[in-house]
């Protein structure tokens, strides 16, 4: 099976990296990391467009955080840096959809932020985007609207780790598997969205997405 269909199967993993825009962290009032913030979502959590994200019971407080995607083609434990990008098979754009009322009050009690982050539809996504398109993965723009307005427009290359370097650091922990996929932290600007609202987000002029947000 392609990488481009093994990315959604049951058991892949969803290895997401918090923190990694210094603008985002400082919007937050958080500080800067020192290592590479890590965290799952379940695969149960991917939307396709045409279906709309659904707010989770009880939180009144869903922010849009816009991400490329990697997905990992080649399997790999301890990769080096300078080898890291021959284990990418291409891209995904992706929302990581964050109740953050929920995780708020998880990082006020020292929780788990799985409720915050992994809930039903909390990962919306693009369809697989071969690696040649593109061409420099660490200096592209990322953008997203809320009902036309620009909330998110930043570039992969303010990340604070590296594609490179996040792969080799991720792969001493968790052995990384063909259609496990890496989202990469998300820029400044992200908002709270209501019923009713519609997200535009895009990868340049690569790949853009469009959803809908409900009541769950
Ligand atoms: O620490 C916080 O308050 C929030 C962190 C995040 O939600 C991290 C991300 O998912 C991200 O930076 O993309
Ligand atoms: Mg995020």
């Amino acid at each position: 099976m392609s990488v481009a269909a093994k990315f959604r199967e049951a058991g892949r993993k969803i290895i997401c990296v918090g923190r990694n825009y210094g603008a985002h962290a400082a919007e937050l009032g958080n500080p800067v990391p020192e290592k590479p913030i890590l965290f799952f979502k379940p695969t149960s959590s991917y939307l396709s467009e045409g279906s709309p994200i659904q707010i989770p019971k009880g939180c009144s407080s869903l922010h849009h955080e816009v991400e490329l995607g990697i997905i990992i083609e080649r399997t790999g434990k301890n990769i080096s840096e300078s080898s890291a990008l021959d284990h990418v098979g291409g891209y995904i754009l992706a929302l990581d959809m964050t109740a953050r009322d929920f995780q708020d009050e998880a990082k006020k009690k020292g929780q788990p932020w799985a409720m915050a982050k992994g809930f039903d539809t909390s990962c919306p996504v693009s369809g697989f985007i071969p690696r040649e398109k593109v061409q420099d993965p660490q200096n592209v723009n990322l953008w997203c609207k809320v009902n036309g307005q620009t909330k998110q427009d930043g570039n992969t290359k303010d990340m604070i780790f590296s594609i490179p370097n996040l792969i080799s650091y991720i792969s001493q922990y968790f052995t990384l598997e063909a259609g496990d996929v890496i989202l990469t932290g998300t820029p400044s600007g992200v908002s709270a969205t209501k019923p009713g609202d519609t997200i535009q987000c895009g990868l340049a002029d690569v790949v853009s997405m469009q959803f809908d947000v409900k009541q769950g």
